[in-house]
């Protein structure tokens, strides 16, 4: 699907050390490939350990994992919504993103220039926040001008409607808020999609530490997760330095020990991508047979037939029932259709079923 989350943040707080991480196929767990379409675009594999389980009991010939694109933004700064430092190019590459990992500055280190002279990441995440929606305000005013004559002069309740809903927007951005908290019912979130408010996007937040605090965090780090609590948004602590370290190791081996010497269970690389995942409110759905176990990538709420449209759209067109195995019940019967529909473990699905996350799909259909 494409699906991609942009990396953003003030110049220099290690935004490309990251995402070089995630270039390096070397820096993750073997399977790891990785391509890059620009410069500063990656598709990634997003880790599953149920993929690598599913691929162990079936021995397919082929296997294939899921994918998020990850785009690496350039620094913005003050006055970017005012097109200062190519404030508009970056900007318009945020807009063209699903969501945003916001990478903050959370490590000391003299060698390296803080564009605003000190650390501070709160001030950082203001800036950046303030820049986002200072630019959506201009797309509400300019969609204002549009609705606002007709919604005043008369009859028109579409018109009336979206008025109001930008007005909640508006007012929401004016006190220094981002459009993704504004009290608005999700049906009525539909009056601003056509404008892609930056600050609508999901984000998640990453504390660049440095190596003492990548299991503890440090004093920076609470600061964050203090400031962003409301938020309910995810905060991950993962140091770019280690990272990238990592990344130099040749071996799986030596890069699992890596990470036991600092006490880490995975690398940050890998929790990103995975939260990345998360971010992008997508759900997984297997097929596994001899020739292929492969992983689909669907939104949250999919019915059978769109999960099928995902693989082929005659699959949802000729749609005539799913057969549903669980993850957990063809682990346990080591993948034996006999065994799996002997316990009445196969579930037959219609039309109006939601598939679920980690799903084993079997689609029938007609073309
Ligand atoms: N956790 C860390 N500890 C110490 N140094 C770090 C850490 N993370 C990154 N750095 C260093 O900070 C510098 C800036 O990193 P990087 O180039 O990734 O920033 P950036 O956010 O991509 O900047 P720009 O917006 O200019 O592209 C690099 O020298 C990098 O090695
Ligand atoms: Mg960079």
């Amino acid at each position: 699907m494409g699906l991609q989350c942009g990396i953003v943040g003030l110049p220099n707080v290690g935004k490309s050390t990251l995402f070089n991480c995630l270039s390096n196929a070397k820096a993750q767990a073997a399977n790891f490939p990785f391509c890059t379409i620009e410069p500063n675009v990656g598709v990634i594999t997003v880790p599953d350990e149920r993929l690598t389980k599913l691929t162990e009991i079936v021995n397919p010939k082929n296997v294939v994992p899921n994918v998020i694109e990850i785009v690496d933004i350039a620094g913005l700064v003050k006055g970017a919504s005012k097109g200062e430092g190519l404030g508009n190019q970056f900007l318009a590459n945020i807009r063209a993103t699903n969501a945003i990992i916001h990478v903050l500055r959370c490590f000391d280190d003299d060698n390296v220039i803080h564009v605003d002279g000190s650390v501070d990441p709160i001030r950082d995440k203001e800036i950046i926040d303030t820049e986002l929606q200072l630019k959506d305000l201009d797309s509400i005013e300019k969609k204002i001008q549009k609705v606002e004559k007709m919604a005043k002069t008369g009859g028109d309740k579409e018109a009336k409607k979206t008025f109001d809903v930008l007005t909640v927007y508006k007012n929401h951005l004016l006190a220094g808020k981002s459009a993704r908290t504004a009290p608005v019912a999700e049906e009525d979130q539909e009056y601003i999609a056509d404008i892609w408010l930056l600050t609508a996007k999901p984000v998640m937040y990453v504390c660049n530490v440095d190596e003492a605090s990548v299991n503890t965090g440090n004093a920076y780090v609470d600061k964050v997760k203090a400031a962003v609590k409301e938020e309910n948004a995810e905060v991950l602590i993962i140091s770019a330095q280690i990272e990238s370290e990592i990344s130099q190791l040749e071996t799986y081996e030596e890069r699992q020990m890596f990470l036991d010497d600092l006490g880490l269970a995975e690398s940050g690389v890998n929790k990103l991508i995975k939260a990345a995942y998360k971010l992008l409110n997508l759900a997984t759905y297997f097929t596994a047979g001899v020739q292929e176990v492969r992983a689909w990538t669907i939104t949250k709420g999919f019915t059978a037939p769109q999960a099928a449209g995902v693989i082929h759209t005659d699959f949802e067109k000729g749609f005539i029932r799913a057969e549903v195995t669980k993850y957990e019940d063809f682990v346990k019967f080591n993948g034996s259709e006999a065994a799996i529909k002997e316990n009445g473990k196969l579930g037959i699905e219609g039309k109006t079923y939601i598939v679920q996350d980690g799903d084993i799909m079997h689609f029938r259909f007609n073309v």
